[in-house]
């Protein structure tokens, strides 16, 4: 491979090394950068190769491609957000990839600070390195948004330039090459650690702002998140980006990726039936388990003098007693590692753990042990206005708090099918929805009203006349319900999701996993399912 092309493969094959591009610390002087460094070059990809190497995400890479339109077609801003390990990184740089267009990926996880973040972006789209000869130091220094402004116009028009007259020639050296096309992306990464940051949010306001402060057209902008759009929500008058969301990986969507690139499918796949369903009840970060699973595999076929072979049920059985003892270890390191934060991590990151990785045990010890009935059935209340449209709260509970179902059926068949999918892409593209607090309220009281005795369980047999303790307990309840919303806030488990422009009302969002909230309604012995709106 040519020193240029190998070169590119380390600058853009991974998020991180995309994100240090100009940083690589002795970049191949006889080899300045060119426009070509701002895409992946000749390693282009095909769609059905990024389909099959993200199994999972089909939905989501194909919204990705609509979203970024056709070649040249400006876009609007796009935030791409979901849990952490739900492969939006890799999606986002695999289809920018797969579409040849050039782009510059900065990580707010690795540039933690406005200056390393601006100056980061304005080198990449500089084409210049850090290296020995320039003192490892940066194109131009910006700390301020405003500086960041001029110096990102002046680096922008000169690229653009740049891609516009090389769109006219034909490059012979590329005969098979797709365009480049004449707009560049700016990709920015964990843009939600910014929150954490010294002004934080002023500069998530400025970052927000950026497309229609600058009002250039061939600038796209990915943001990406793991905290839902509305958590940004400032009312500042300009436009909301688009919202992707990368919802957690199910149990089968794990195992296809666990699949991958086996060289025994059978084998993996029975290693897989012995320990995938454990380990998700755990964490369902495909890096986390990765590495524990890489290990477990090792030891799964110590026994085996042949990797090739297909196992039968009695050599599963075989390899699974031989296995068993270093389950339970593993499972307790990786549940150390999700339950407590990494050295050095940011509160911000600490956040977007106990948000989503909701199958995890410390989470539901925390529900086991401190949750009181009342704040159950608010975090089922919360569940149901972010899972369900606000539109079927009338047709799902009725004066009684019941549910009608006959109502709700003739509902569904009386949809259009067409209706019913864009309704099902829109629900896919936001993720949970956000609600006002009177919603919640009050399908609070409607749920907690056909819950059963669960109600009376805290204060057991104080009034003997009231057998669900309900009526008794609902002034009380009334009362400190705004404090049990704000601990739910504190836990994570609801997140505030900024003012609604029109209402002018905070809105909150369920972040809890439909596994989750099944489990504490399993608790109260109430009907979740029941409540649920399915498409
Ligand atoms: N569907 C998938 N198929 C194969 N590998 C995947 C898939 N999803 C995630 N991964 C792998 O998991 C790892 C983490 O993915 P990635 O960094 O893209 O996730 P992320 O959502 O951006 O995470 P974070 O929010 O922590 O930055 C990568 O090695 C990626 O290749």
């Amino acid at each position: 491979m040519p020193k240029e092309e190998s070169s590119k493969v380390t600058r853009r094959s991974t998020r991180s090394s995309a994100s240090v591009t100009v940083e690589n610390p002795e970049p191949n002087v006889s080899h300045p950068p060119t426009i070509d460094d701002l895409t992946f070059g000749d390693e282009s990809i095909t769609l059905d190769a990024v389909l099959s190497d993200f199994p999972g995400r089909r939905s989501q890479i194909f919204d990705f491609i609509r979203l970024m339109g056709p070649l040249d077609c400006p876009t609007l801003p796009i935030m791409i957000y979901g849990g952490a390990s739900t492969g939006k990184t890799s999606v986002v740089l695999q289809v920018l990839r797969h579409l040849n267009r050039p782009f510059v990926y900065s990580s707010c996880r690795t540039c933690y600070n406005p200056r390393i973040l601006f100056e980061s972006i304005l080198n990449q789209l500089l084409l210049h390195r850090k290296c020995s000869s320039n003192g490892y130091s940066s194109a131009k220094r910006c700390d301020k948004p405003s500086d960041f402004v001029n110096l990102l116009r002046e680096a922008l028009s000169n690229v653009i330039k740049t891609l516009e007259s090389a769109s006219g020639i034909s490059r012979s050296d590329k005969p098979d090459g797709k365009p480049m096309g004449k707009m560049v992306y700016l990709i920015l990464d964990n843009v939600d650690l910014i929150r954490d940051w010294d002004k934080g949010t002023m500069i998530l306001q400025f970052l927000f702002s950026l497309d229609s402060v600058l009002k250039m057209p061939q600038l796209g902008i990915v943001l990406i998140s793991g905290l839902p759009p509305d958590v940004y929500y400032s009312n500042m008058g300009y436009t909301d980006p688009i919202p992707l969301f990368f919802p957690a990986y199910s149990e089968e969507d794990l195992r296809q990726i666990f699949l991958r690139n086996q060289a025994n499918p059978k084998l993996y796949s029975a290693f897989l039936d012995a320990v995938l369903r454990s380990f998700c009840r755990v964490t369902r970060r495909v890096e986390e388990l990765s590495t524990t699973f890489s290990s477990l595999f090792r030891k799964y076929c110590e026994p085996l003098d042949d990797l090739g072979i297909s196992p039968n049920e009695d050599m599963k059985r075989r390899l699974y007693s031989y296995l068993k003892p270093f389950i339970a270890p593993c499972l307790n390191d990786i549940f150390r590692v999700s339950s407590h934060p990494h050295d050095g991590e940011t509160r911000g990151e600490r956040r977007q753990k106990v948000s989503y990785s909701s199958e995890n045990r410390e989470e539901l010890k925390i529900l086991d042990f401190h949750m009181s009935t009342s704040a159950k059935y608010l975090l089922i209340a919360a569940f149901l206005a972010s899972r369900n449209p606000a539109t079927l709260d009338a047709s799902m509970f009725d004066s009684t708090g019941g549910m009608d179902n006959r109502r709700r059926k003739r509902k569904a068949s009386e949809k259009s099918m067409e209706k019913k999918e864009i309704a099902e892409q829109e629900a896919v593209m936001k993720g949970p929805g956000s609600f006002p607090l009177e919603r919640l309220l009050a399908i609070f009281q409607c749920i907690a009203s056909v819950g059963d005795s669960s109600f009376g369980e805290e204060n057991q047999g104080e009034e003997e006349e009231d057998p669900t303790g309900y009526d008794r307990e609902n002034n009380n309840l009334m009362s400190d319900i705004l404090l049990q919303v704000s601990s739910l806030c504190d836990a994570n488990f609801l997140i505030k999701s900024g003012s609604c422009p029109l209402e002018g009302s905070i809105r909150y969002r369920s972040m809890v996993s439909e596994d989750l909230a099944l489990k504490v309604a399993k608790s109260l012995s109430f009907p979740l399912a029941k409540y649920l709106y399915r498409r």
